[in-house]
This record gives structure tokens, C-alpha cells and sequence, in this order.
């Protein structure tokens, strides 16, 4: 697939004397109705591609098991602090016509170097300083291992071998670098967009026109595309699952946005599981080395353990690097995919937005580092292994475990948004349901059948003593008792008034009984005293044998109202 194919029709067109390639307006694309299943034409149990032995299904379960790891290593204070020039000029055209001027394009650089610790001091950082270079004799005295610099105050430079390198690694150091806090800088939504961010996207796409007639080149041609295009793909995927919501002011994810950029396009899904599998590999590469990796004495040792859990979940099978220049691996044709992948990595510099810049630094810093893995290292050869691992760089390293989180983070968020996805299509009834009855709604619709059947029985208790009402003159000498003739002219008088004056009604009633009980006390008393001396009496003068509560019975009357 080329440019022209991603609907980015280019056209030429001179920067400063360069002749390069730029956009023509692109229109938003435009995202097919919702209740098409895209996410089902992804064969989860299908390979991701032929160069990668892996499913989509074992891909995600991978990721499911590294992702705790993967977030706590990226958030030590070894890995998540990255030094990079960010401020430079574009190397392709000579001016920037846009700037992305919202706060969440801005990046927050370190300026507060007292609190970092030591192997991120400023003098340790100068130790790699571009003007300091060493001869190979001396590189090869030094005896140096892979990463030592990672914490000593390395004065040294090491020699850099150039024919091997897929991003210019000194443009992370050096006068006019900046140190950030990746975590202090999330990568999510900026609001850039528009021509500039189209232009950078089509310049990037433009570097995919490989010399023709090449070995193999359609499969290199076809791994440049999808590194590129899972890039893109998993950028759109962070900025839709952090996205501003304008409304609320709320950060969340917007399942509407993941779709139009990446859900409806499985290319893209499947783009952005290639670009996992290719860093993992490399990852899996380098995996003996960073066993024997030494980190100085003041850094947390579990996070060597964190990494070894990590690497202990990769799988060699998941990429076959050795297919991308089969055959006789036409040098030509890897040298021109190199300089073509470092072309991408300097466009970075054109990127209008800070925030946007600083991540696609990092993130083709890291996939530059993986390809410099994947395809100059060769595990046979013992010189391949000192010329290309034991020169890696904190700052690759840092970028290729910075990318593969990006990539796993992405993952994640595509199963998220498939979760949503699917909530919204198969429970959209449910949804609808809980929308149109929510609690109040369902409240007003109870009182209105209530008030609606009471009303319909008053009527009926109206229609029925309307019936009983004689409707000719029949009976004519009947007299009825005086009905109120107003009735069927004014309105009905409300139940509820009804049912009001009834209660108060019998309120009434209750007072009125305790109020003629305190009255009746006085001669209830009277009566009882007087057939209480009776009685006694009666004992008195030897009348004993008379009972007179057997032939007088006192009756008790109940009020049982
Ligand atoms: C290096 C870089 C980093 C960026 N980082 C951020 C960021 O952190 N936050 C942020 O909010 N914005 C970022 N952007 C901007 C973002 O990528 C989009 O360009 C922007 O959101 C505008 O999107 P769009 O829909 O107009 O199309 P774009 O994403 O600009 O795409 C242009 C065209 O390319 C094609 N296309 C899109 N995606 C793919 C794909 N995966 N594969 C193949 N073809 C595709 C489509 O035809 C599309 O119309 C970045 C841009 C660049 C160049």
C-alpha cells in the first residue's frame, strides 16, 4: 500500500530548494454506520501477518500477563525519564507554518535536577556529550560492556558505527537537549491536526518508495508500511482513550473517535499487532543481554527482576525478521530501508505540536532501536553481537521499553474499546430501554396510570349513578332524593381532595370520641362506687346468700366504633 492508497494524494512541491512531498487537503474520514461488526472481521485466531507465527488471541494474552510489569518499569525512576532535543529545526523544509499553541501540546521539561537521582545528574548526563569521541583502540581497551554507562559518569564516547543505525542516536544528547519526565507528559489528546499534522503524516507515508526491481522488496516495502501505519494507528488509539470531552471538561475514552480513526479499519487493528510483535522480538533479542545488565548500587535491584519478567513472557515465533530481506538479503535493499526509516525519524522534527514531537521521538527512537536489533544483530556471529548490543544506549533503551508499553498499552485499550463497542451494539436495546425509563421517568409514568385508573373508576362510578338515574319520564311520580344538578357541568372534583376530607373527616370523629369519654368518667365513676357499697352492704346485713351480681349483671357497653 502506498500513500496515495491512505487517501493522501501528494503533490510536489519546493521547501528552501528541497523538493519534497506534502498533502493536499485531506477530508475526516468518513466512518461506516456503527452496527457493522468491523471489529468481527478480525479473526482473532487468525495470524497476524505471514512473517508473524503469533494470533491476535495469543498476542492479547501476552499482553495480559506483562502489562502490570510493563506499566511499573516505564514509571521507575531509571525508565521514565528521557533526554531528546526537542526544539529542532525541521531538517526537510525550512519553515513551520503551524504551531500547536493548546496547554496539552506543551511539555513539561525537568527543571528541578535536585530531585532526580544521581545517574540522571547533569554531569553524569555530560559524559555523553557528541564533541567527546574516543579512538577504536581505545574503545576496544576500554573493554567496555553493554549498558555500562548506564549509571557511571562515563566520560568516554563510544564509537558509532553509522551503516548501522536507524535513527541519528546523537540527536538525543548533547547541547540544546532537554530531560522530561515521560510520565509526567501523557501521551492522549491534543487537538492537533488539521494540514500540518496531515503534511507530517504524508511525508512519513512518502518514504515507503523503495527502488524497484529489488529481492524481496515487496515484503520490506509491505513491514515499512505497517511499522508506519501501526504507529499511526496506535497514536489514534491513545488520543481516543484519553480524549477531552469539550462538555464535561472530563479526560475518558470516545469510543465514536477510536472507531472513525482506527475500529473500522482492521488493517489498522492488525497493523498495530504487527508493530508489537516486531519490538517484542527485539526485545526477546537483546534478552540474554540484559540478564547480565548491571545497574549501579543506588537503583532499585527489583526493577533488573521486573524486566526478566517481562522478557520471560516473550516468544521467539512471534516475528521471522529473517523473511523481510530473504533470499540473497540484497544490502541495498536494507540500506535503503534503514536511511528510509531515519528519513521518519527526522520528520519528527517538522511535528508541530511539543507533546506530539516528544512521543513520536520516542516511539520511532524505539522501533529505529528494535530494527537495529531484529536485523543487523546476528545471533551467530560474536562480532555482530559486540558491534550492535554492547553499543545500545541508555536512551534506546529506554525508547524500545517506552515503545513496547505504547504498543501494549494500545493492546489494552483495543480490547477495552471492543468491550464498549460491543456493550453498545448487543445492549443497545437494553441501553435504549434504561434511557427512555430511567428511574423518574418510570416514577412519573407510575402517578400518571394512578391518577389516570382512579379517574377512570370515578368515571365509571359516575357512568354507573348516571345509569341509575332515570332517563325518561319514567317513574314520573318516583321522588328521588335532590342529586346535584351541577355535577356533570363543572369539573370532577378531585380524588385526591376526596380522599383528604375523608381523613379529616375521621380525625374529627376520633376527637369528638375522647372528648365524650372525659365527659362520661364522672357517672361511670358513680356508678361504679355506688354497686361497689351495694355489695358491701348487702354482706353487711347477712344478705350473703343473695348474689346480687348473679341476678344484676354489670354490662360493660363497648363502643367498638
Ligand atoms: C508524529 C505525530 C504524533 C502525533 N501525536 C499526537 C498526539 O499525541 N495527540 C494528538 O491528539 N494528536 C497527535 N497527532 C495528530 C494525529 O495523529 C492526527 O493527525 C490528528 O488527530 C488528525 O487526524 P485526522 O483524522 O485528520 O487524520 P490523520 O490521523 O492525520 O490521518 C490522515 C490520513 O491518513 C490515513 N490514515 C489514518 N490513520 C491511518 C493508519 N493507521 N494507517 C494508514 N493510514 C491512516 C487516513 O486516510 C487519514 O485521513 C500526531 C501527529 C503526528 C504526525
Amino acid at each position: 500500500q502506498n500513500v496515495t492508497e491512505n487517501n493522501l494524494e501528494p503533490r510536489s512541491i519546493s521547501f528552501g530548494g528541497n523538493t519534497s512531498v506534502v498533502p493536499s487537503a485531506v477530508p475526516p474520514p468518513v466512518p461506516p454506520p456503527l452496527n457493522s461488526t468491523y471489529f468481527c472481521t478480525i479473526d482473532k485466531g487468525e495470524v497476524i501477518n505471514p512473517t508473524c507465527d503469533v494470533t491476535f488471541d495469543e498476542i492479547n494474552e501476552i499482553n495480559g500477563k506483562i502489562r502490570k510489569d510493563l506499566v511499573s518499569l516505564v514509571h521507575t525512576d531509571f525508565f521514565k525519564y528521557f533526554r531528546l532535543h526537542l526544539y529542532k529545526q525541521c531538517p526537510f523544509w525550512n519553515q513551520n507554518n503551524g504551531f500547536c499553541v493548546n496547554r496539552a501540546c506543551a511539555v513539561d521539561v525537568v527543571e528541578d535536577w535536585d530531585s532526580l537521582p544521581e545517574y540522571w545528574q547533569p554531569e553524569v548526563l555530560g559524559g555523553l556529550q557528541e564533541n567527546e569521541t574516543i579512538s577504536d583502540e581505545e574503545s576496544v581497551k576500554e573493554d567496555c560492556k553493554f549498558l555500562d554507562d548506564l549509571c557511571a559518569n562515563n566520560k568516554k564516547q563510544r564509537m558509532i558505527e553509522p551503516d548501522i543505525e536507524y535513527c541519528d542516536i546523537n540527536d538525543l544528547h548533547g547541547e540544546g537537549s532537554v530531560l522530561v519526565d515521560l510520565t509526567a507528559n501523557p501521551e492522549r489528546f491534543t487537538g492537533y491536526g488539521g494540514q500540518e499534522s496531515s503534511q507530517i503524516w504524508s511525508s512519513i507515508y512518502g518514504e515507503n518508495c523503495f527502488s524497484q526491481g529489488e529481492t524481496g522488496q515487496s515484503l520490506a516495502k509491505d513491514a515499512f508500511y505497517r511499522l508506519v501505519s501501526g504507529l499511526h494507528a496506535s497514536i489514534g488509539t491513545h488520543l481516543s482513550n484519553d480524549h477531552l470531552n469539550t462538555e464535561t471538561g472530563k479526560w475518558g475514552p470516545d469510543l465514536d473517535l477510536f472507531m472513525a480513526r482506527v475500529g473500522n479499519f482492521p488493517d489498522r487493528v492488525s497493523n498495530m499487532y504487527f508493530n508489537y510483535a516486531v519490538v517484542s522480538k527485539a526485545l526477546w533479542k537483546i534478552k540474554p543481554y540484559l540478564d547480565h545488565l548491571k545497574f549501579c548500587d543506588s537503583y532499585d535491584p527489583s526493577v533488573k527482576a521486573t524486566i526478566m519478567n517481562i522478557l520471560s513472557q516473550l516468544d521467539s515465533k512471534v516475528f521471522n525478521e529473517n523473511l523481510i530481506f530473504e533470499g540473497e538479503l540484497s544490502s541495498k535493499l536494507k540500506d535503503d530501508f534503514r536511511i528510509r526509516f531515519k528519513n521518519v525519524t527526522q520528520i519528527m522534527d517538522c511535528v508541530h505540536c511539543d507533546r506530539c514531537r516528544m512521543w513520536g521521538k520516542v516511539q520511532t527512537t524505539g522501533y529505529a532501536t528494535s530494527l537495529k536489533i531484529l536485523f543487523e544483530l546476528d545471533e551467530s556471529n560474536e562480532n555482530s553481537k559486540q558491534h550492535v548490543v554492547d553499543k545500545l544506549t541508555k536512551y534506546e533503551l529506554i525508547a524500545l521499553f517506552n515503545t513496547f508499553d505504547r504498543l501494549s498499552k494500545s493492546i489494552e485499550s483495543v480490547n477495552n474499546f471492543e468491550k464498549m463497542y460491543n456493550v453498545r451494539l448487543e445492549g443497545g436495546k437494553i441501553a435504549s430501554f434504561f434511557k427512555q425509563n430511567n428511574f423518574f421517568k418510570l416514577l412519573g409514568r407510575a402517578s400518571r396510570s394512578i391518577s389516570e385508573s382512579v379517574q377512570s373508576i370515578s368515571k365509571s362510578i359516575d357512568q354507573v349513578s348516571e345509569s341509575q338515574k332515570p332517563s325518561g319520564p319514567v317513574f314520573a311520580d318516583l321522588k328521588l332524593p335532590e342529586t346535584n344538578s351541577k355535577g356533570s357541568d363543572e369539573p370532577k372534583t378531585n380524588v385526591w381532595v376526596k380522599a383528604w376530607h375523608t381523613e379529616i373527616h375521621n380525625v374529627c370523629e376520633a376527637f369528638k370520641f375522647i372528648f365524650r369519654s372525659y365527659l362520661d368518667l364522672p357517672r361511670n365513676l358513680y356508678t361504679l362506687v355506688l354497686s361497689v357499697v351495694n355489695s358491701m352492704w348487702n354482706s353487711f346485713v347477712g344478705a350473703r346468700y343473695w348474689n346480687w351480681e348473679e341476678e344484676n349483671p354489670v354490662v360493660y357497653n363497648l363502643n367498638t366504633w
